[in-house]
């Protein structure tokens, strides 16, 4: 789609479940400043995508590519300090830390530190004054002391995904933003990680079963199916596409 170099690109990765192959040979690229929508039924092979690009699965073969750099061995943490974040169906949060505190966690981390160091941090000013930014960019200022137990999921989801951002990632991968999220609340969600990502020059891959949110989010979409790409391209070619029509959206994406 671009004579730019890619930002991310894989080559035959393949991962195995002993007879399950979750990808297969997967070859594809990814560009800086994209947001892209991943589709496929159930067990296409989309969260095994998202975890092999983020390094929490390790392919059984192939390449991937971040940077020109081939990251396909290199530790998850590493992974985020090349820039590479994620955010996850179930949000990953401190339950028992504020808003604030979450996000200070996150602004830590990516410093180099480890969580350990959020309490006495709350002392300190510029890491303050940048997690109150975060929550105002994110629409949570006004939540900031209630502690991560006691949000809705709707906005545990928003705290998910600013967490992310504040790891100020070249590439922000978002495992089903919306799944669990109310019909009137997943547009919010969708419209404050694409601001963001727009915003920031973060480029987005996210998976979603709703068809009308991929198609009005997505500049460009994926299909999966048992682990391989059915067809790509530009959203409303993709899900009209009759590869689509035929194994997903009849199956239920
Ligand atoms: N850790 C694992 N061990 C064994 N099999 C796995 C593992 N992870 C995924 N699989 C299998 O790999 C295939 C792809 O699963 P994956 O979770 O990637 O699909 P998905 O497209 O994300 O599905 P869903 O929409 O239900 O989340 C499925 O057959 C699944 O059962």
């Amino acid at each position: 789609m671009s004579n730019r170099a890619p930002l991310l690109e894989t080559n035959d990765l393949r991962k195995t479940f002993d007879s399950v192959v979750a990808a297969d040979d997967v070859d594809i690229e990814f560009y800086s400043d994209e947001i892209v929508g991943v589709i496929g039924p159930n067990g296409a092979g989309k969260t095994t995508f998202i975890n092999l690009v983020s390094g929490a699965l390790s392919p059984t073969s192939g390449q991937i590519t971040f940077k020109g750099e081939d990251i396909s061995e290199l530790a998850d943490y590493k992974r985020v300090k090349e820039g590479i974040a994620r955010s996850f169906q179930l949000p990953h949060l401190y339950d028992d830390l504020t808003i604030i505190e979450n996000v200070k966690a996150a602004l830590v981390s990516r410093d180099g530190k480890t969580s350990d160091f959020v309490r006495p941090l709350s002392r300190d000013e510029a890491v303050h004054e940048e997690a109150l930014d975060v929550l105002e960019t994110f629409g949570l200022t006004n939540m900031r002391e209630m502690k991560a137990e006691n949000l809705p999921h709707g906005k545990r989801k928003i705290l998910d995904i600013a967490m992310s951002f504040a790891l100020e990632p070249d590439l922000l991968l978002l495992d089903e933003p919306t799944s669990g999220v109310g019909s009137e609340e997943k547009e919010n969600v969708m419209d404050i990680a694409t601001n963001a990502a727009r915003e920031t020059g973060t480029s987005l891959i996210f998976v979603e079963h709703d068809m009308q949110l991929v198609l009005d989010y997505s500049d460009r979409v994926v299909a999966l199916h048992n682990g391989r790409i059915l067809t790509e391209g530009e959203p409303e070619a993709v899900l009209n596409s009759d590869e689509v029509l035929e194994h997903i959206r009849e199956e239920g994406a």
